[in-house]
């Protein structure tokens, strides 16, 4: 049986280490390092979200400015928010929730923000950074993958990393996160032919594919690290219940690899928890203390 990755004990662990340097940082700057969170409408899963990074950045000790906004907010007064936020003395990060309603422009909203305050490492400032090996801000997502990776493996050199998923806020910025780590990267994605046979030969394997459950058990190689990205939310045996469940099949996928995430209390932690990583990190920056 796989060794389970405990993303939530590790999230927890670093929401501490960066409360610990939020600490610090406030004793030399006489200020806390503020984050602020952008949410346009009234999308369910979106409050939620927020709401929680609401409550990890006061428990961290930091500065939540949270902006609530109809949905008939125009493209206009979006830049003009984000404007005022890059100037913003005491706001050190910045995050726009995803996605925006209907009719406002994603793109040109992601690439206003200031790339010292991206602390979502959305902006193409930010991926270039990544990758051409300049310091900047690497999304959460990937960023907590590594960080799990790492404290299970040690040293990622010469290993076979097979990614699945190519969008520009997980599998790209994993590729770039794993080849810098020395890796030997496999970008696959839904065209990919025979992707189990091409799953089978990598030591590392990060799904991020947004399918329930597609990669089995048999695609993967025995004593493998197998990280789950995919949040899925599924019918549940009990009629009329749902049940969240990852791009791996957890079941058929335990029996084999050496280590796995689980959905939930894998990835999903960590992304906050990086959140909170980032945002600490631009403070320090921004004070010349980092
Ligand atoms: N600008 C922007 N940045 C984001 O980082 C961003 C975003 N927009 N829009 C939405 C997605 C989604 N996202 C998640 C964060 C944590 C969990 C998480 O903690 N999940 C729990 C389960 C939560 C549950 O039970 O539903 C877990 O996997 O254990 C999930 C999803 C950040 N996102």
């Amino acid at each position: 049986m796989a060794d389970i990755i405990d993303g939530k004990a590790f999230a927890a662990d670093l929401r501490g280490k960066v409360a610990e340097g939020v600490a610090e940082f406030s004793a030399k700057a006489g200020r806390k390092p503020g984050l602020a969170v952008v949410l346009v409408g009234e999308d369910p899963a979106s409050q939620i979200y927020v709401r929680n990074k609401h409550k990890a950045t006061v428990a961290a000790g930091m500065e939540s400015f949270e902006h609530r906004l109809p949905a008939d907010t125009t493209q206009e007064d979006l830049l003009a928010l984000v404007a005022q936020l890059n100037a913003d003395p005491a706001v050190d990060g910045i995050l726009v929730q995803l996605p925006l309603p209907k009719g406002l422009d994603e793109n040109a909203v992601i690439q206003a923000i200031d790339p010292d305050k991206d602390v979502d490492g959305f902006t193409t400032a930010s991926a270039g950074r990544l990758m051409t090996g300049l310091p900047g801000f690497v999304a959460c997502t990937p960023l907590g993958c590594l960080m799990l990776l790492k404290d299970r493996l040690g040293d990622l050199s010469g290993k076979t990393a097979v990614i699945i998923g190519r969008s520009n806020i997980v599998g790209k910025p994993m590729a770039q996160l794993l080849l810098r780590e020395s890796c030997t990267v496999t970008i696959a994605h839904s065209r990919t032919k025979d992707l189990p046979d091409v799953v089978r030969a990598a030591d590392i394997v990060v799904a991020a594919v947004g399918r329930p459950e597609m990669v089995k058990g048999d695609w993967l190689k025995p004593g493998a690290t197998v990280i789950d990205v995919g949040i899925n939310r599924v019918p549940a045996a009990d009629e009329g219940k749902t049940k969240l469940v990852g791009d791996v099949d957890f079941a058929s996928a335990s029996e084999t690899v050496g280590a796995i995430t689980p959905v939930p209390g894998g990835v999903g932690p960590m992304t906050i928890a990086c959140l909170l990583y980032n945002t600490l990190e631009a403070a320090n920056r921004r004070e010349g203390l980092a």
